[in-house]
């Protein structure tokens, strides 16, 4: 379905939420949103096969409609499971119906539930696919702790956002960028705009040696950027 939720003019623009009007349009919202989203999630599959170890869970977090999921799933190891988690009933309701329709290694299970308070068994890959940036600042060290305790040596996180960065030039060239590929992509100056006022106390970015220095804090041994298309991107962290 075609994302026109912020088409037409508001009075009041409200903070953005996962709700039913945007997981009807999420597919469509997301790649014409976010540049590299789908060589990302094919990424995702790719690091599954690497670093996936059998028997172990492998989670998705903020799952949303389950895109990430799949993936890992045809890429699983022997005796995995997927486990993707979303605190957006809307999402996890269609996220149930869309993985049934795809084979894979393994197992899927969606999950209603909050990231944030997850306990968390030993896993191999962990993905936060555009996620990170919707948790309060306040509570990322100790969710990316939670996670590196629950991967086993060698394990991965793949952690793609939108980053923010301290240069001014640099942050102006690539938020312009990207204002230029949801153009591209068919979005008006008024949907950018009355997204942008929508999101701006609901996603905060951080920069991304913020990411880096967070990551090894919290038990990570090695982090690296490893794609990146205008502010958009995504980390590895290897324990
Ligand atoms: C941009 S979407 C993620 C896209 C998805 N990972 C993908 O690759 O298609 C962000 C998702 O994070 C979820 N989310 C935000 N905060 C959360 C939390 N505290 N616990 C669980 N899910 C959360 C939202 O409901 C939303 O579905
Ligand atoms: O549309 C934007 O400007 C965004 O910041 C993109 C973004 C994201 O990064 O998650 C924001 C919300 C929607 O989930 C889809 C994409």
């Amino acid at each position: 379905m075609h994302d026109n939720i912020f088409a037409a003019p508001r009075d009041r623009i409200g903070d953005f939420s996962f709700d039913d009007t945007v997981a009807n349009v999420f597919p469509d919202m997301i790649r014409r949103s976010v540049p590299g989203y789908s060589n990302i999630v094919s990424a995702i599959g790719m690091f599954t096969a690497k670093f996936s170890r059998p028997d172990t869970k492998l989670y998705d977090l903020g799952c949303s409609l389950g895109a990430c999921s799949i993936e890992m799933n045809r890429y699983a190891a022997e005796g995995c499971e997927v486990i993707g988690i979303d605190n957006s009933e809307a999402m996890v309701s269609r996220a149930r119906e869309i993985v049934k329709g795809y084979k894979g290694n393994g197992k899927v299970n969606i999950i209603a539930g909050d990231i944030t308070d997850f306990e968390f068994e030993p896993s191999s890959v962990v993905v936060l696919n555009f996620v990170l940036q919707f948790i309060a600042p306040e509570k990322r060290d100790a969710l990316m702790k939670k996670i590196a305790d629950s991967l086993v040596p060698g394990g991965i996180l793949v952690l793609s956002e939108k980053f923010k960065f301290a240069d001014e030039t640099i942050q102006n060239t690539l938020f312009d960028l990207h204002l230029d590929f949801k153009k591209a992509n068919g979005y008006s100056d008024l949907e950018i705009s009355q997204k942008r006022t929508s999101l701006e106390n609901v996603l905060i970015s951080d920069e991304v040696p913020t990411h880096i220095a967070r990551l090894k804090n919290c038990g990570f041994s090695h982090a690296s950027v490893w794609y990146q298309c205008f502010n958009f991107g995504s980390i590895i962290a290897i324990k």
